[in-house]
């Protein structure tokens, strides 16, 4: 095999010398993926044909603390003369972010080697150029670990549905959000304490509010519908809500409902036009729901596909060893890719859907009411809803002294009718306030 920088996958690596690795982070990640390579290094060679070996790690701070199986030999501060060696094959790149990342990736790729990523937020944003660059040098560029962790689910949606039509996508696939929605719901923590536990167990980006404030699950639901619906989209497309708004009270109003708060993903075919819908918000669903069960750092993604019908992906989506697990299974695709001198599968993004906006999506809505007990008010908060041609699936109403609180399920109606109908109710006379807005996902209508 060339050692030559600019060697694509036309020209067969043969497995006569090692395919060598720069590795760009060595954080929670990371360190894992060297840790794991150590321990399997020989039955890793006998599945790629070939040794795989690290050429070098590049690092902000080579004096920080790794684990014992970092040699510290290999780490370097300087990445880009690491990315231009000619006697590197592969790229996995565990640093996160926009820049420099992209940047790195891209002179990887034209430089013709191949390239492995956990990073969603520079795949979400950047997917296609790295894509056509990817293409244009004839290597390989895989991101497994970006979306759900450990769960294989991009091949899947990549390679083993591509002969089938799917119409839908919905999951959970954040594991701080979840991890701090289940301690919320299970011990009664509070949001900052489970933040913190979910920071301590590596679970969290490196700025959280990428997480709570849905940015982590808004870019991995862009990455998802991509190759789901083979269509051109990037974390802009998709409506965002984050969980920084549920409080204690949304999560004791759910249970009383026999429901537990998710944060979920839904991307879906609109039906009746051409079109998906893509959206991240936290919603009430029963506890009844298979969805429900999903707890602390675990993941869970439903795939509906026409002729496949219903297929669920389950396990850890967050956390060093299942992500780095994700990774290497990455490493190995595209090292046998090399060994046999052809390139996997790259983008896909012939359909070009029109992304829809969130207004006509159909949603339910939760919300609960303070008003005054006296009569009419129930008739005018009746009438608010009527006025926007929203049904009104369930009301629970209890007195409190001249007060009382009204707690309402909507039936499925579009999302600017719902948020349109609280507006009105926010300064409608005889409400005091209103509050638990959540929608409501998962029940039969
Ligand atoms: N932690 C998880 O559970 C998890 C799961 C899936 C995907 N990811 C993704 O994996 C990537 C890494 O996550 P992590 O949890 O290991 O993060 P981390 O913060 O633990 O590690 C990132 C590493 O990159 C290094 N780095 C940052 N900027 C650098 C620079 N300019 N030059 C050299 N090194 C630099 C940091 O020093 C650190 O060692 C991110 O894209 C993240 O979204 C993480
Ligand atoms: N911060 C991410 C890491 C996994 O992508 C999460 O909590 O899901
Ligand atoms: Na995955």
């Amino acid at each position: 095999m060339t050692t030559d920088g600019g060697r694509g996958a036309d020209s067969p690596a043969s497995a006569d010398r090692p395919l060598r690795i720069a590795m760009l982070g060595c954080g929670v990640v990371g360190s894992e993926v060297v840790r794991l390579l150590g321990i399997h290094t020989d039955e890793l060679a006998a599945r790629v044909g070939t040794p795989l070996e690290i050429a070098g790690i590049a690092v902000r701070d080579p004096g920080r603390v790794r684990g014992a199986a970092v040699d510290r030999e290999l780490l370097t501060t300087d990445a880009d003369a690491l990315i231009a060696r000619n006697d590197v094959d592969i790229v996995i790149e565990v640093v996160g972010g926009i820049e420099p990342a992209r940047t790195w990736l891209l002179s990887a790729l034209r430089s013709g080697k191949s390239v492995v990523s956990a990073n969603k937020a520079l795949l979400a944003t950047h997917g296609s150029t790295l894509h056509d660059a990817a293409a244009a040098a004839g290597v390989d560029l895989y991101y497994e670990a970006a979306v759900a962790g450990a769960i294989p689910l991009l091949r899947p949606l990549r390679e083993s549905l591509a002969g089938d039509r799917i119409r839908r996508v919905l999951g959970i696939v954040n594991g701080t959000t979840n991890y701090i929605l289940t301690r919320m719901d299970e011990t009664g923590a509070s949001f900052a304490e489970a933040l913190a536990e979910a920071g301590e167990l590596g679970y969290a980006e490196a700025d959280p509010s990428a997480d709570i404030d849905g940015f982590d699950a808004a870019a991995k639901a862009a990455i998802i519908a991509q190759l789901a619906f083979h269509t051109p989209v990037t974390i802009d497309d998709v409506y965002r809500e984050g969980i920084g708004a549920v409080t204690a009270a949304d999560i004791a109003s759910a249970r009383e409902l026999g429901c537990t708060i998710k944060a979920l993903v839904i991307a879906e075919r609109a039906g009746d036009r051409p079109g998906i819908s893509l959206r991240v918000h936290p919603a009430m669903i029963p506890r009844s729901h298979p969805l429900a069960g999903v707890r602390e750092a675990f993941n869970a993604v439903f795939v509906e596909a026409e002729a496949a019908g219903q297929l669920m992906f389950y396990g850890r989506g967050a956390g060093g060893a299942p992500t780095a697990s994700a990774v290497l299974g990455d490493v190995v695709a595209v090292a046998r890719n090399r060994v046999a001198g052809r390139q996997g599968p790259g983008e896909s993004a012939y359909a070009a859907l029109p992304i829809l906006p969130m207004g006509p999506t159909v949603t339910s809505y939760h919300l609960q009411l303070d008003v005054t007990d006296k009569a009419g008010v129930l008739a005018a908060v009746a009438g608010a809803f009527a006025r926007h041609d929203v049904s009104i699936r369930s009301v629970r109403q209890d007195g409190r002294g001249d007060d009382a609180s009204l707690v309402l399920v909507t039936h499925p109606a579009a999302d600017a009718a719902l948020s349109a109908t609280v507006e009105d109710l926010r300064v409608l006379d005889g409400v005091r306030a209103v509050s638990g807005v959540v929608r409501v996902e998962g029940v039969e209508s």
